[in-house]
């Protein structure tokens, strides 16, 4: 989330009133994340996350309450939305909108730790989420699809800085690659579409909660495995093929890839790995915020990925990760 804006301790008093909260006892910045402003808030009632976004609409934040409160009643775990005094489950507050989740328990794995196990575990809860949200009926189509993704390429091609504009050019003869792996009539549902380290918290090798859902959306199912089997298990230059492995096995146990998904994967893990080399550029590398106001995430790692995917091609990706 980052820290675009700072809140003062009057915004907070009149937050914790709106919510019910409580008297504010201490509020701090989190420079973790990307395109929004977060803190962490004590009050009298208890620790809450505070995300105020400039950028979501009131139909996204809508598709996320909506989605989450699918999620808390099947037991899926993920966060608590509070909703305001009367009900709403977003509040127009200091000229953006802000989200008020209860406080999440457990701890965030860095990639040295982690094992097979972690990712059978993680796996296994992906195939819940889509299989959980079978019966949810909420639209929203993914916001960072290829065609904005596209635009961000345009945009990036004519940067002054030449390296960035010879990566951009590079990425987009990925993108057209990508693009023709993948979509056709492969099964759609509802996505995480951001499933990252920083996005999960773990009690010891249990999964305690599946966050940040605001790049929810309806997408192909194969792109939330492809976007998950890149954050995760790619370290150092390379695929770890235990760990796709093991990604792969646990979600199968909920839900098994169909052929035409098997075919895709490629295609889905070559456009994730552009899209978020494209979006670590513009938000981070390009943002100019210092690191104790937005935490650097490194577009390299992402354009590795492009690189070691398109070297592999599509069978090579199958056998690594076994299906
Ligand atoms: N409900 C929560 N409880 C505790 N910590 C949280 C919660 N939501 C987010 N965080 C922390 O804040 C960081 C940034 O949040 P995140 O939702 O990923 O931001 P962004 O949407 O900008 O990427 C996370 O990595 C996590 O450490
Ligand atoms: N996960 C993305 C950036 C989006 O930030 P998040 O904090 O919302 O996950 C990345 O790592 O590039």
């Amino acid at each position: 989330m980052a820290l675009y804006t700072t809140f003062d301790a009057a915004a907070f008093t009149r937050l914790a009133e709106a919510y019910g909260l409580g008297t504010v006892r201490e509020f701090t910045g989190i420079p973790q994340g990307s395109i929004n402003t977060n803190y962490r808030l004590v009050t009298a009632s208890g620790r809450y996350f505070v995300r105020h976004t400039t950028v979501r609409s009131a139909e996204d934040l809508r598709f996320e309450a909506e989605l989450l409160a699918l999620l808390n009643e099947s037991h899926f775990p993920s966060p608590r939305l509070v909703s305001t005094r009367e009900g709403a489950p977003f509040l127009e507050w200091e000229d953006g909108r802000v989200c008020v989740f209860a406080w999440l328990v457990g701890e965030e794995l860095s990639r040295e730790r982690l094992t097979p196990e972690h990712l059978e575990a993680l796996g296994l809860e992906l195939g819940k989420l889509h299989r959980i949200t079978l019966s949810f009926g909420g639209a929203r189509s993914n916001p960072y699809g290829p065609e904005v993704v596209s635009g961000w390429l345009e945009g990036l091609k004519r940067n002054p800085d030449a390296e960035l504009s010879a990566i951009a050019g590079e990425l987009e003869g990925y993108l057209a690659r990508a693009e023709a792996a993948r979509g056709g009539l492969e099964p759609r549902g509802v996505i995480h579409a951001d499933l990252f380290l920083d996005n999960v918290k773990w009690l010891g090798d249990r999964v305690s909660a599946f966050f940040d859902f605001e790049m929810a959306c309806r997408d192909f199912y194969a792109l939330d495995v492809a976007i998950t089997l890149n954050a995760w298990c790619f370290d150092a230059g390379t695929y770890r093929p235990e760990l796709c492995r093991a990604l792969l096995r646990g979600y199968q146990v909920e839900r098994s890839l169909v052929s035409v998904e098997r075919e895709s994967l490629f295609g889905h893990a070559l456009f994730g790995a552009v899209r978020y080399t494209a979006s670590r550029i513009r938000d981070f590398h390009l943002s100019g915020l210092p690191p104790d106001k937005l935490a650097p995430k490194d577009f390299r790692t992402y354009l590795a990925r492009a690189r070691a995917l398109s070297q592999m091609g599509p069978e090579g990706l199958r056998a690594l990760v076994g299906v």
